[in-house]
């Protein structure tokens, strides 16, 4: 027993507040907790709450065999509940390719948006000098403001897309990398010339990745949406990440231009679900982006499947997409988290996203007259942070502080230098946390961990 915990330990000190649960009403706030942290693994070895006692005593009934200077120790009860630890939030779905068009987008909406602004750029990063600079900025800017897990597609470059993945590892966030496969209905200048090439070099993508060894980053299957896949092409990637046990990302029903697009392409299928599923695209590691315009056959299935949804609601507002279903998804049991889904989405902040969800579903319950769709901020934090640790299929690894799960966390201070919070001494915890929600921002985040260490570069002069 004493073995198991003979390595060095990082004790976290302070207010803890996460949602493990969807179905809670409140946050969990664990005031003068200790998270004891193991700097062999990352993982949280044990947690204690209501401690007011000595940190390093503490540490050694946990083994025994430590000595002081093995413990490190990072203290935070000074600022009682205007500072709290909070899962690393995490974003399901985001183009680092396209993060130099944040904001981009005039009156476009999906399909001309692509021909418009996100093919010429993407077309770009073939340069690993333009790559380069694209990846270390979204990565470092992700980061500040709370993001420890991110599923980004690159583009279709090989080269581009290991340069990604080292510079995750470099900045130290866990990331889903996915090198996008395209075939078909794509211009000339940015395409694939065939399904072969498009498994050559993901297959090429996934070894690398697997070489570099590292728990925190993987490859994911990612065909970008069903129009630019020919049946040869989806089905091989079925086939791809069912040989590797890969997660998979695409695109699916966010527009109704492309749903009716992919119903000319498609004519066999019964619907664009029914395009996936039958190529085994749909699996429990699948990631499925908007899902605004579904309907109930096709949301049986992606239940069925237990595949996963990313809500992107800022992206959906930006390109005029629609509002999706999110209280209808969550009911039937499948399960959602948030994307930023840049550059579509303008903000690279997951709690910005949040706040959208929440605005977009008080926009839905009063269209349809129905008050049981608006999302409380509970659950919006809760998509933000454990709802995506399940659409990533990594719900027993982050999203929430437990024991045997990795420390993957943001430590908000609400009295930061600069923050947008002004606070007042009568306050309560719950609408600190209430206030955060709606105004809080990168100016909040004081330091970011992945597996227990820290994470970037968080001194923002140098972003
Ligand atoms: O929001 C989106 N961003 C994209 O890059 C894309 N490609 C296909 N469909 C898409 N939707
Ligand atoms: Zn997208």
């Amino acid at each position: 027993m004493i073995t198991q915990f003979s390595h060095k330990l990082t004790l976290f000190y302070g207010t803890f507040i996460d949602i493990p649960n969807l179905n809670s009403q409140n946050c969990r706030i664990r005031s003068y907790c200790v998270v004891g942290v193991s700097r062999h693994n990352g993982t949280i070895v044990f947690i204690e709450e209501n401690f007011h006692g000595d940190l390093v005593k503490l540490a050694q009934s946990w083994d025994p065999i430590l000595t002081a200077n093995e413990i490190n120790i990072i203290n935070h009860t000074e600022l009682g509940q205007d500072g709290f630890f909070f899962p690393g939030f995490i974003d399901t779905h985001i183009h680092a390719s396209q993060y130099p068009n944040s904001g981009l987008f005039g009156k476009t909406t999906l399909l001309d948006w692509l021909n418009e602004y996100t093919f010429p750029l993407e077309s770009k990063l073939f340069d690993l000098n333009i790559a380069n600079q694209i990846y270390n900025k979204i990565i470092k800017r992700t980061l500040s403001y709370g993001t420890t897990t991110a599923a980004y597609y690159t583009t279709i470059h090989l080269e581009s897309s290991k340069l990604m993945a080292r510079l995750c590892l470099k900045y130290n966030q866990r990331a889903y990398i996915g090198k996008i496969c395209m075939n078909q209905n794509s211009p000339s200048y940015y395409i694939e010339s065939s399904a072969r090439e498009s498994i050559d070099t993901t297959t090429q993508l996934i070894d690398y990745i697997k070489e570099l060894n590292d728990s925190r980053i993987s490859p994911v299957i990612t065909p970008r949406f069903a129009p630019s896949c020919d049946e040869t092409l989806l089905s091989q990637l079925g086939q791809l990440a069912k040989q590797n046990n890969l997660p998979i990302q695409t695109h699916l029903s966010e527009n109704v231009n492309e749903i009716e697009w992919v119903e000319q392409l498609f004519p066999k299928n019964s619907n664009y679900t029914d395009v996936y599923d039958k190529n085994g695209l749909l699996t429990q590691k699948t990631i499925l982006a908007h899902c605004i315009h579904l309907n109930e056959d096709e949301l049986n299935v992606i239940r069925n499947q237990k595949s996963g949804i990313s809500h992107c609601p800022i992206s959906n507002s930006c390109l005029g997409s629609g509002e999706c279903p999110t209280r209808k998804i969550l009911n039937k049991g499948i399960d959602i988290g948030l994307g930023t889904d840049i550059s579509a989405g303008y903000s690279p902040s997951i709690l910005e996203v949040a706040r959208h969800a929440h605005m977009v579903s008080r926009h839905l319950s009063k269209h349809e007259n129905n008050d049981s769709l608006k999302l409380s901020i509970v659950e919006c934090l809760y998509l933000a942070t454990m709802g995506g640790a399940h659409v990533m299929g990594l719900q027993d690894t982050i999203g929430s502080f437990d024991v045997n799960k990795q420390f993957d966390s943001q430590f908000i201070d609400l009295t930061a230098r600069n923050s947008p919070i002004d606070l007042f001494p009568w306050e309560k915890q719950t609408e600190k946390l209430e206030k955060w929600f709606f105004n809080g921002d990168d100016r909040n985040v004081i330091t970011v961990w992945v597996g227990g260490v820290e994470s970037g570069l968080k001194s923002k002069p140098h972003l």
